[in-house]
């Protein structure tokens, strides 16, 4: 019985083995992330935003990204004041002339969207191409509910909706896919999107002075190298010790092999990596786990995503 299961498995093995490189497209270029101070003013902080996109651009940057919550404080309790709808909002009518004038893709951070249809409030991230035309949104999908006895209770779900879709951003440099702070601790986001091609996994976070020292630089490391061996990144805001949540800060860049390329502290910054494709493919050269993989043995999860022709990705029961 045992060697007649053990026929049937090895010749689909060597099958799905043969086929399972994935496709990784892309040219070199600089990424930046920009750890920004957050006030309580949106006006104050879509005009410093602005500012510091077009350094960051003045730099060489070619994508850059703002932080969770860069247009409002963050806590559920500022979201219905400071949500807007998507596309009429100033914040997106901000955010598409910042990434013109600076002719850079920009992730343009998360801010609260409230959804006209519905009411709905969802933790909501933009992105846009150097033309300044929007060509992705994406939802938070897990929403940030934990409660640690003395130390953070948190729970988005009280005022927020969850998406219910992945995203994943054709750009001339590459394929890229995005999601939203609390969602880089579902790996199954950044593991489809590496099986999509995607170059990098995009996370603007805003963790805490809890869960930052032990979760952050971690899930970042452990969803691009031991997992997909692609580029992660995750930008915060800067911590402000007079609201009542303190972000972490510490925004990131990691490569494909899990080294830290670019950090900083708790306070605003800006910084930058050159994010190469080929680094991609030498990980995957290297410690061949794309062709390793036994998807006759578990589920290929990947295989659940299925892209709209409005590049929205959906998963199949
Ligand atoms: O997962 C965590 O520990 C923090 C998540 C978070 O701050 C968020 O989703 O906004």
């Amino acid at each position: 019985m045992l060697s007649a299961i053990t026929k049937r498995i090895a010749p689909s093995f060597s099958a799905l083995s043969r086929n399972m490189s994935v496709n990784v497209q892309g040219s070199p270029f600089k990424l930046a992330l920009i750890q920004l101070a957050v006030t309580d003013s949106k006006e104050h902080n879509l005009k410093h935003a602005h500012e510091r996109v077009m350094e960051a651009s003045k730099q060489g940057a070619k994508v850059v990204v703002l932080p969770e919550c860069f247009n409002s404080p963050y806590g559920t309790k500022h979201f219905p004041e400071y949500a807007e709808d998507i596309p009429e909002g100033a914040s997106i009518t901000a955010l598409s002339a910042m990434a013109k004038e600076a002719k850079v893709y920009l992730f343009g951070g998360s801010i609260p969207e409230r959804e006209s249809s519905t009411g709905k409030i969802f933790n909501t991230l933009t992105v846009y191409n150097p033309l300044g035309e929007m060509i992705a949104k994406h939802r938070k999908v897990h929403l940030f509910d934990i409660d640690i006895p003395n130390k953070i209770r948190f729970q988005e779900s009280e005022i927020l909706t969850g998406g219910s879709w992945l995203t994943h951003v054709d750009t001339e440099y590459g394929k890229f896919g995005t999601a939203i702070c609390y969602d880089i601790r579902f790996p199954e986001i950044a593991m489809i999107a590496a099986r999509k091609g995607c170059i990098a996994m995009i996370y603007p976070g805003a963790f805490n002075t809890t869960t930052g020292p032990l979760h952050w630089e971690l899930l970042q490391r452990a969803r691009s190298a031991v997992d997909n061996e692609m580029y992660v990144a995750a930008c915060s805001p800067a911590r402000d010790e007079s609201t009542e949540y303190h972000a972490w800060g510490h925004s990131t860049i990691v490569d494909p092999k899990g080294q830290v390329l670019a950090t900083c502290e708790e306070k605003e910054a800006i910084i930058y990596a050159t994010i190469d494709p080929q680094e991609i493919l030498d990980t995957r050269k290297h410690i061949p786990l794309y062709g390793q993989r036994r998807f006759d043995v578990y589920e290929d999860v990947s295989q659940k995503a299925e892209e709209s022709s409005d590049g929205k990705i959906t998963l199949k029961e």
